[in-house]
């Protein structure tokens, strides 16, 4: 991509959209163009057509969609399905009208089976049964894969699909009821030091396993696909490491500083056991991660501290 070329960020307040803007702001991309949700539902089909005639980008990357964590994929699960397939749908056919030179979706790892082997790669895409609790948006994001595959294959377009692990960062959801767990935990022990509380409730065993990569590397490995990468294979984007919900919770309280005790909540759900990508497909294209878990939350703890 020149630096001078127009670049449209769908969802560009959002956790990973801002690291994007960061990031191409950063490399000097001067040509971007952004809409709120309550500028341009994407969910309506006859506002995006309007929106891509008029505005003409050539490139797009894919990162407007309804997000949350277990608890919200599980309650709203009809709008994490419907919203996910809309926006995707309408913004992949669209682009595919207005010729776009290349589109970037936007997966993530709940799309692989609930008990697929570890680490997951590529191929085990639809091998097995998905988890209940995300099992609306990862049917959303299985589709939005399909969707760049067959628009390439049909209509010889340049769509590529990048599935990152868990994401973390700044401007993150720190909402404890729609919030993932790496942003709860953060808002838990602190909130739990300052008000000097005897203890920190974690939902669930603690004992599910998770990767997490932080959000500017995730933006570096997208401008890096998108500079660097063709073809119908989705990429799987991560860290190559996970670690156990009980020792994430451990690392943030010693972070935040907080003495008191850890509990369990086991009315909430565990969800999938483990979810590690296997990163092979990422690494040899050339790109690894560079923030280690421990830098990247006190980093995201810092923000949060000057910003929520
Ligand atoms: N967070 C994570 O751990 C992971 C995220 N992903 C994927 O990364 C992408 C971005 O996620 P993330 O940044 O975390 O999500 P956020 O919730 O932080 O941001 C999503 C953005 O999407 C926009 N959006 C939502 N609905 C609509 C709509 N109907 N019309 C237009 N825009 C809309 C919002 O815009 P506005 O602010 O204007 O309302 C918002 O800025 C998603 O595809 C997600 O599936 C993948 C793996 C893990
Ligand atoms: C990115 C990914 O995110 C979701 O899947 P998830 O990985 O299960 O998400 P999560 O971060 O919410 O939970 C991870 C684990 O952590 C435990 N946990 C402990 N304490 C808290 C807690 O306080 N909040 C939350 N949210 N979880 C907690 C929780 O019980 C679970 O065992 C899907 O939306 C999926 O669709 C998706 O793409």
């Amino acid at each position: 991509m020149k630096k001078n070329t127009k670049i449209y960020v769908a969802g560009h307040r959002g956790l990973v959209g801002s690291a994007i803007m960061r990031k191409l702001k950063k490399e000097g991309y001067n040509n971007l163009v952004y809409r709120t949700s309550s500028e341009l539902d994407l969910r309506r089909q006859e506002k995006v057509e309007e929106f891509f005639k008029e505005e003409k980008p050539e490139y797009v990357i894919l990162a407007a969609a309804k997000v949350g964590g277990i608890q919200a994929n599980d309650t709203y699960s009809a709008e994490f399905l419907y919203d996910n397939l809309m926006i995707e749908s309408n913004v992949i056919e669209a682009a595919y009208q207005n010729d776009v030179k290349k589109l970037l979706f936007l997966g993530s790892s709940c799309i692989y089976p609930k008990f697929a082997d570890q680490p997951m790669k590529e191929d085990y895409l639809l091998s097995g049964k998905l988890e209940s609790t995300n099992e609306g948006y990862a049917v959303a994001k299985i589709t939005g894969i399909k969707l760049c595959e067959h628009y390439n294959k049909q209509y010889d377009t340049n769509f590529i699909s990048a599935m990152p692990t868990n994401l973390y960062g700044p401007n993150d959801n720190f909402d404890l009821e729609t919030s993932h767990v790496l942003p709860a935990l953060i808002r838990k022990f602190h909130e739990a030091k300052i008000n000097n509380e005897a203890e920190v409730v974690i939902w669930g065993t603690g004992k599910p396993r998770r990767e997490f990569l932080h959000v500017d590397d995730l933006a570096d490995a997208l401008l890096f696909l998108m500079n660097n990468y063709k073809g119908d294979q989705f990429v799987n984007v991560g860290v190559g490491k996970d670690i156990s919900i009980l020792e994430l919770a451990e690392l943030i309280k010693d972070i935040v500083g907080f003495e008191g005790e850890i509990v369990n909540d086991l009315s909430k759900p565990d969800g999938t056991p483990r979810k590690l990508l296997d990163v092979t497909r990422l690494n040899d294209l050339g790109w690894e991660a560079q923030i280690s878990l421990e830098e990247g939350i006190k980093d995201t703890y810092q923000w949060f501290k000057e910003n929520y």
